[in-house]
């Protein structure tokens, strides 16, 4: 059967294939415009599902990510909803925990459902009369020339559907994609990481959270981590993020105990060793990759958006924000070029890859950061000295941090003014430390000291110089 959905006398149709987060989001976005929307969705409607499939049970929204919720007035009926977390709460072997704050008094990133943030946005999308809803449509295959797609129904049928415009937003595997990699010019990277990763839960202890409910655990091993986010039932959805080879040398629940033991004794008493020793074996590890591709858009037929576009590592939790962010952007375009496809497409891909591209290598770098910067005195005192520039020249010096989670600086900015304020910051260390050196040594030779107070203070010095090497 085809339905082409393209008339002339009316507004143009945008076919929006994928009813996740963001297709789900831009469903609305183009419903807001007037434009006839048909939304195509593999699976079938969650909200009336008995069980979700998916990644992730929680995700951390943040600045770019409300901004664009709030253009479809959903900002507040989600953020009621979400766990505040101010600061990294880092457990160490010994079991000590020390925040480390996200940002400023105040400035926090959100502990999500993913379930019921994809519900909301599912409905704020169908409350429009000029949306479609088409759930169980899978897209097999679609024509670059014709804009004809070919959906496979769940009962064996297919269905063709024509449309104006294609938004591609079926995830980081999309089928949109596929289509892109036959045409020539077109860039295109796949990388997966050799870490896995496995969701484990924490239940309420006595009805309360088993820990501290307003951060986000850390617990880092230099090669590997566990996380924790706060979910509203009270329970932690922790994350350990570790190499396949380590996943898969563990096989007894035994050994589970064991390794828990070694690198994350804390976690014992609160996650409970029967549940450890079964959860750990439910599902096997699961697979992170990093898509990059170029160009966005195919003509004035085709567009990519959020994963289709830029499946990013989780480590940073931007994918989402950046999804949705990819939204307004485009958005702003279709503004700036009166809705005018031909131009608007290859604006976007023009102003978006690079911010996507640059996303992609910060979430890449915020794995160390999180897994084995962290344990670093040096690391910490940078942060030390960052947040104290900070408070003395905000349009100066601003965190990396705070520019990725809490403005909408362009991504690929916040990296460029990133090297730039960490050179100035170290060399402004270094001529700080010369100087003292210099001061210290004159005041030395106007007044000698002791020489033996002398020898043992350096031998200090270097015994600490080692520790902190070490780390
Ligand atoms: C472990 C983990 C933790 C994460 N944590 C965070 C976080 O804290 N913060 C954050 O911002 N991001 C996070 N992310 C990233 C985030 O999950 C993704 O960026 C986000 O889901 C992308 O949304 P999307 O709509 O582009 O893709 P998806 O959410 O994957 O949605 C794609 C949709 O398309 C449908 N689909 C697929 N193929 C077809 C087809 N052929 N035809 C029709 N429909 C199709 C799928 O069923 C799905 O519903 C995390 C990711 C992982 C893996
Ligand atoms: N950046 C990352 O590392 C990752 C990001 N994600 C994001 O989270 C989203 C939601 O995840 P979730 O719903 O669990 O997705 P799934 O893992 O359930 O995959 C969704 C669909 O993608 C196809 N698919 C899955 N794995 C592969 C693969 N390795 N190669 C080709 N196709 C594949 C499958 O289609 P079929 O039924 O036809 O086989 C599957 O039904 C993803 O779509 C993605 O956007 C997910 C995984 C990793
Ligand atoms: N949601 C995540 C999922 C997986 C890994 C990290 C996150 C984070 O949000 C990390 C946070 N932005 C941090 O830098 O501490």
């Amino acid at each position: 059967m085809e339905k082409s959905t393209s008339r002339q006398s009316r507004k143009k149709v945008v076919a929006v294939v994928g009813g996740g987060l963001v297709g789900a989001l831009n469903a609305c976005f183009f419903a807001k415009r007037g434009f006839d929307v048909e939304l195509f969705e593999s699976r079938e409607d969650i909200r009336r599902a008995k069980i979700v499939k998916g990644r992730s049970i929680n995700l951390a929204l943040s600045h770019r990510g409300r901004q664009a919720l709030k253009h479809v007035g959903l900002e507040e009926k989600i953020v009621a909803k979400g766990i505040p977390m101010h600061a990294r709460m880092i457990h160490s072997l010994n079991g000590k925990q020390s925040p480390i704050p996200y940002g400023r008094k105040g400035q926090y990133i959100l502990s999500v459902d993913r379930a019921n943030l994809n519900k909301e946005l599912l409905t704020a999308a169908e409350t429009y009369p000029n949306t479609k809803m088409n759930f169980d449509h899978k897209l097999q295959d679609w024509n670059a020339e014709t804009g004809l797609m070919t959906f496979a129904r769940l009962d064996g049928s297919k269905e063709q559907v024509k449309a104006d415009l294609i938004v591609g937003c079926d995830g980081a595997f999309s089928a949109v994609r596929k289509q892109f990699l036959r045409r020539s010019r077109f860039d295109y990277s796949q990388t997966y990481i050799p870490h896995g990763y496995m969701e484990l839960t924490m239940l309420p202890i006595n009805g309360e959270f088993a820990m501290k409910p307003n951060y986000l655990h850390i617990w880092p091993r230099n090669t590997f981590m566990m996380i924790a986010l706060p979910n509203l039932d009270k329970t932690f959805t922790c994350t350990l993020f570790m190499p396949f080879e380590d996943f898969e040398k563990i096989t007894t629940g035994d050994e589970v105990i064991e390794f828990f033991q070694k690198y994350f004794p804390d976690t014992i008493p609160l996650i409970g060793a029967d549940t450890l020793q079964r959860d750990y074996f439910r599902l096997p590890a699961q697979a992170m990759v990093s898509v990059k591709c170029n160009p966005y858009h195919i003509g004035d037929a085709c567009v990519l958006m959020g994963d289709a576009a830029h499946a990013v590592v989780p480590f940073y939790g931007q994918g989402m924000n950046a999804g949705f962010e990819d939204c307004i952007v485009f958005d702003e375009i279709m503004d700036q070029f009166n809705e005018d496809f031909s131009a608007v497409l290859p604006e976007y891909t023009r102003v978006r890859v690079p911010d996507d591209h640059a996303i992609a290598d910060l979430a890449m770098y915020n794995y160390i950061e999180m897994r084995a910067h962290v344990n670093s005195k040096w690391f910490l005192f940078r942060k030390y000295v960052d947040n104290i520039l900070y408070f003395f020249m905000p349009k100066t010096i601003i965190p990396l941090y705070t520019m990725v989670t809490f403005t909408r600086t362009r991504y690929h900015e916040a990296v460029k003014r990133w090297h730039w304020q960490n050179k100035v910051i170290n060399r402004g260390l270094l001529l700080s430390a010369v100087g003292a050196v210099l001061g210290g040594s004159y005041l030395l030779i106007k007044n000698p000291p002791d020489i033996n107070k002398l020898i043992i203070s350096a031998e200090k010095m270097w015994d600490r110089l080692v520790a902190l090497r070490t780390l």
